[in-house]
């Protein structure tokens, strides 16, 4: 009996297989992107002869397959990163096939109806994600389960800090300040920029709370950092322009002395002088400090100053312990000073409007055409380019990190019991 459900399902499976692959539609999604390519005016006609896309490799993984692709002349790769949600759409139709890889996965003894019916259910619900780069070949990577919405935070580890988890069997994904020093944030407002920032520093104060060193500008009316003001690590915060420039100016001044001292013991950066700590230069909203958006001359030569600051601390500042991270909603122009931008090696991306301001923010497109999902983010780096979920930080968990570095309160972690004095029922008798 067994054997010949089997037989009748294997036999079924290979019909099905057979017959899906002559609509032009295989097991895998490789035969639906191709014909996607033709449909969606991807193919290049030259005089009587039609150039396609043509398939180069195709390999399964855990998370989905990865296509590659030979791109004909007189296409390039944005002509395809255009066309996205036209592959998304297109590979998500409900009209789903059960292919023989699906009836391979069933168990033949148990309830054989019941399976298929959940194959079935699951078929028309799933929701498969695509991702598209660029290496000389185009890669195409379907993956099989949507990216998590949400994450919580988990400090790193060190001066590892944690940007999200990839998409790739939910991997999480740090950023190693000791490997890459500096950091460029930007994204449309309320996609997850100071969420970000937030579980930066905290991760940094749980790991490396007694060699972390914070100048802090916050240039968004002190709504997001206002949080470690009083705390130990912090050197110096700013709200407004004018106290930027001087908390620029403590960061500077402090990697002349580190330079100084540096230069007297003969070493060239802070691991061989073997200096521990770490400063940190957050500036949340550095569109505030561009020089081309100043009302006033006055207004013009601070941000001048600011911008001239932190180009400095980013060409010089690496080997001297110096980190720093700007964060623009504004991606536009040179909103972050040329400097900076080319002496940061990565890069952090949340949603941004138009395909120009993803190149202000990492200097290729790609991130006006995330998901509009919050917290989801690109990263990249000289070599790599990856999608994410960054971590979610929440208020109480910001607070419980921060609480036992406030300043000039003792923290004891045991709770205080308040002690009501007894009470005394007295009974007064009086001599009659
Ligand atoms: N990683 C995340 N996962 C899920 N939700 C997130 C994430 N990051 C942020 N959010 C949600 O998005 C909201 C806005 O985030 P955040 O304040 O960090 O945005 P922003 O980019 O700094 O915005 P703005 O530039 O306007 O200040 C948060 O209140 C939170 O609810």
């Amino acid at each position: 009996m067994l054997f010949e459900i089997l037989t009748t399902s294997l036999m079924g499976g290979i019909a099905l297989k057979a017959f899906t692959k002559s609509r032009g539609l295989s097991s895998n999604d490789s035969g639906k992107i191709q014909r996607i390519m033709s449909l969606s005016g991807l193919n290049v006609r030259d005089g009587k002869d039609t150039l396609t896309t043509q398939l180069v490799k195709k390999k399964q993984y855990e998370w989905g397959w990865e296509y590659k692709y030979r791109i004909p002349l007189g296409r390039s790769f944005s002509d395809y990163e255009a066309k996205l949600k036209v592959f998304e759409d297109g590979l998500n139709n409900r009209r789903k096939n059960i292919t023989f890889n699906d009836l391979r996965q069933l168990n033949f003894d148990k309830d054989i109806l019941l399976q298929l019916q959940k194959l079935w259910k699951a078929k028309l619900t799933e929701q498969k994600e695509i991702e598209l780069s660029y290496d000389g070949l185009l890669i195409i990577r379907v993956y099989d389960m949507p990216l998590t919405r949400e994450v919580a935070f988990t400090p790193g580890e060190g001066w590892r800090v944690p940007v999200g988890v990839t998409r790739a069997l939910n991997e999480f994904k740090y950023h190693d300040f000791e490997l890459i020093p500096h950091l460029v944030l930007g994204g449309a407002t309320r996609y997850g920029k100071s969420n970000f920032i937030n579980s930066m520093i905290c991760s940094l104060l749980q790991s490396k709370p007694n060699h972390v060193e914070l100048f802090l500008i916050d240039l968004k009316g002190g709504v997001e950092l206002c949080d470690y003001e009083n705390i130990k690590q912090t050197v110096s915060i700013a709200y407004e322009p004018e106290e930027a420039l001087n908390t620029l100016q403590l960061a500077y001044e402090q990697m002349r002395e580190i330079q100084r001292e540096l230069r007297l013991k003969g070493n060239k950066n802070v691991q061989e002088g073997n200096i521990k700590d770490r400063y940190f230069i957050i500036v949340d909203e550095v569109g505030e400090l561009n020089p081309a958006e100043a009302v006033t001359r006055e207004e013009r030569f601070l941000k001048q100053e600011c911008q001239t600051l932190m180009s400095q601390i980013a060409r010089l500042g690496a080997g001297l312990g110096f980190r720093q991270i700007l964060a623009t909603q504004y991606p536009t122009g040179d909103v972050i000073p040329r400097q900076c931008k080319q002496n940061s090696d990565a890069k952090l991306s949340f949603r941004v409007q138009s395909a120009t301001a993803s190149r202000v923010v990492l200097d290729e497109t790609g991130a006006e055409l995330l998901p509009q999902i919050k917290g989801r983010a690109i990263y990249q780096t000289a070599d790599k380019r990856e999608i994410l979920q960054t971590p979610l930080i929440t208020s109480d968990t910001i607070q419980s990190i921060i609480l036992p570095h406030i300043k000039g309160e003792e923290v004891t972690h045991e709770k205080e019991t308040f002690i009501e004095p007894r009470r005394v029922d007295t009974v007064t008798f009086t001599e009659v």
